[in-house]
């Protein structure tokens, strides 16, 4: 019987669906509100985010997953099982296979537990994989080869920064340093210098449409509304393009320190490939104004934006899928 086998992108900010045959069915902000009184989940995905900031107290918008960690795991066990059963996978022919991409630093209890989750939402069997590992697959490299791939995702939680060969993993890092962190930099800044509150949402929004991370490379401006931490009141503030750029700097730099890092351990046939092929950017924090240039400075090597980054990993599922037994040797729990 033809199953139609699932890939999911369980990630800090989004959360994918890719079913085989398919492509992406489902793509939503890994967000949960849930009634604090009662504990019940009352919206999933982007219904929940646009609560997020504006809930009366007994209501609270949950990122599960904040820090690229499971930071509330019964929240992210509700959330994986809602958007399973919205597939309606019971009324599948057979029960699918379910491949699922999760953070790379959750612990061996979280997976067992993850698989779990997938299992009674029907899936037959659940496997795990490594997040920059299906990125690369999903922006179109051959990593089965012995060559040298190199690929940075730069998520909402976590940044990975790997080097692939022959289908594994030779040097990698991992850091909490990716969007959530450039949002949270973006609100400091204007809190510090204009002494106005923005929520996370206008930061992120700053940060889409007018940031750059490469010097004198975007002059736009933007105009913002929040509160004065003075009066108390709705103000209105324009922040440019350079202000943006001067406020991710620091944290900008820890990612091009991994990658340098990364590089460094690399072994020097590898580093020749890479010089060749240049390094792959994946995830949401690749469409970031000017990080592709600014890589391509520091670590001298090309580097290039994957098409579609933020679908890489469900995209690096469906493939890992039609290979799925080449990889079952490396079923995890
Ligand atoms: N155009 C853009 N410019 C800059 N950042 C962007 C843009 N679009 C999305 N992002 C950011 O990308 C991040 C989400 O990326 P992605 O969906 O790849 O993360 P994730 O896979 O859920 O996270 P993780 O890999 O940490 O688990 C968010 O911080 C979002 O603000």
């Amino acid at each position: 019987m033809f199953a139609k086998d699932i890939g999911i992108d369980l990630g800090t900010a989004n959360l994918l669906i890719h079913v085989k045959g398919k492509g992406i069915v489902l793509n939503e902000p890994s967000v949960v509100a849930i009634d604090k009184n009662t504990n019940r989940v009352l919206a999933v995905g982007e219904e929940a985010r646009n609560m997020v900031g504006r809930t009366p107290g007994n209501i609270v918008a949950i990122r599960p997953l904040k820090d690229g960690v499971i930071a509330d795991f019964d929240v992210t066990e509700a959330m994986l099982k809602h958007f399973i059963n919205k597939l309606n996978v019971k009324g599948f022919l057979s029960k699918p296979r379910i491949l699922i991409c999760c953070p790379t630093n959750i612990t061996s209890v979280e997976q067992k537990a993850i698989r779990e989750a997938a299992e009674k939402s029907g899936g037959k069997r659940v496997f795990l994989e490594e997040e920059p590992k299906v990125a690369a697959i999903g922006a179109g490299m051959d990593i089965f080869q012995p060559s040298g791939n190199m690929v940075v995702d730069i998520g909402g939680g976590t940044t990975d920064v790997a080097v692939l060969s022959m289908g594994d993993i030779v040097t990698s890092s991992s850091i909490k340093m990716a969007g959530d962190q450039f949002d949270t930099d973006i609100l400091n800044y204007v809190k510090k210098h204009y002494k106005l509150l923005i929520g996370e949402r206008t930061a992120e929004s700053i940060k889409v449409n007018i940031a750059t991370v490469f010097p004198d490379s975007r002059h736009e401006e933007l105009e913002i509304r929040g509160r004065d931490m003075v009066s108390g009141l709705p103000r209105t503030i324009t922040i440019t393009s350079g202000e943006v750029e001067g406020a991710l700097r620091e944290s900008i730099s820890v990612i091009v320190q991994a990658a340098k890092n990364v590089l460094e351990k690399t072994p020097p046939e590898l580093s020749a490939d890479i010089i060749d092929r240049g390094v792959i950017l994946t995830g949401g924090g690749a469409l970031l104004h000017g990080i592709d240039q600014l890589l391509a400075e520091e670590l001298k090597v090309p580097v290039f934006i994957a098409e579609n980054p933020m679908d890489c990993v469900a995209i690096g599922t469906g493939v890992m899928l039609e290979n799925i037994d080449k990889i079952a040797h490396r079923r995890i729990g």
